[in-house]
């Protein structure tokens, strides 16, 4: 379990991002906490992947800034893992060539990188495959490999891509369950409600790239203007 001097403060001040003529986030601020579990929803489109990508260094603002630990900070891909942020993907990117246990080594940053990715497939429940390619498993095994890769180095800061997809109720509700047992900052965006809403400490909910709610997930779930955001998309 991870202390609270070992975490690490995210913060994302004014942050815009244009493509174009397009606005993908506009003027979006968040601070995630140490510790705390955050949320980042929105209609299709609303720019949840961008502001990942942002944090990840693979897509630069426009105008904001970010900073970690109340430093100021400029992400780089190549950097994360030593700074102790781990991202999973929305889909399962793994290497076909490589066993399920390389796979996960992969993500490993210390000297007993097996006993470690070992460690994190029997957490995420599926050491059983370590010997397997990951090709050949079925897709909720497969992400739950994909969530050992991202836990084996002990993120402090810990970003799901949409987790649930294509995952059934009984796999979510694992899911919700591991999310709040690692005890670390998790960054989560996530079409399913049920999921964010159980785990959640806060969420930031985008409409077209603008912030219109932050707030606990009864704030969020009572706001009207996330209700409009979701009905308009349904329509
Ligand atoms: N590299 C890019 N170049 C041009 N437009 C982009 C690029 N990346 C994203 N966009 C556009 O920015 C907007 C926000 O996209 P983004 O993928 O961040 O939304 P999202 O909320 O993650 O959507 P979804 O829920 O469908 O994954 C969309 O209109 C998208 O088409």
């Amino acid at each position: 379990m991870s202390t609270d001097s070992q975490l690490k403060e995210l913060a994302l001040h004014d942050i815009s991002v244009r493509f174009g003529g397009l606005t993908a986030l506009d003027n979006v601020s968040l601070r995630v906490a140490p510790g705390r579990i955050v949320g980042v929803i929105g209609p299709n489109g609303a720019g949840k992947t961008t502001l990942f990508n942002v944090i990840c260094g693979f897509v630069q603002p426009t105008s904001g800034s970010l900073t970690l630990d109340g430093r100021p900070w400029r992400p780089r891909p190549h950097h994360l893992s030593r700074l102790g942020i781990a991202r999973t993907l929305q889909g399962v990117g793994q290497f076909a060539g490589m066993t399920v246990l390389e796979n996960v080594m992969v993500g490993a940053r210390h000297r007993h990188a097996e006993s470690e990715a070992l460690a994190a497939l029997e957490r995420c429940g599926v050491d059983r495959y370590a010997s397997a390619y990951p090709g050949a498993l079925p897709y909720a095994i497969r992400k739950r490999i994909e969530l050992a890769r991202a836990l084996v180095a002990k993120p402090r800061i810990l970003m799901l891509d949409e987790p649930a997809g294509g995952l059934d109720a009984d796999e979510i509700a694992w899911l919700g369950a591991l999310i709040k047992a690692t005890g670390t900052t998790v960054l989560l965006v996530e079409h399913h409600m049920d999921l964010v809403m159980s785990v959640c400490d806060e969420i930031l909910v985008l409409d077209f790239g603008k912030p219109i709610a932050l707030g606990s997930p009864e704030e969020i779930s009572a706001d009207p203007k996330v209700t409009e955001a979701y009905l308009g998309a349904a329509a």
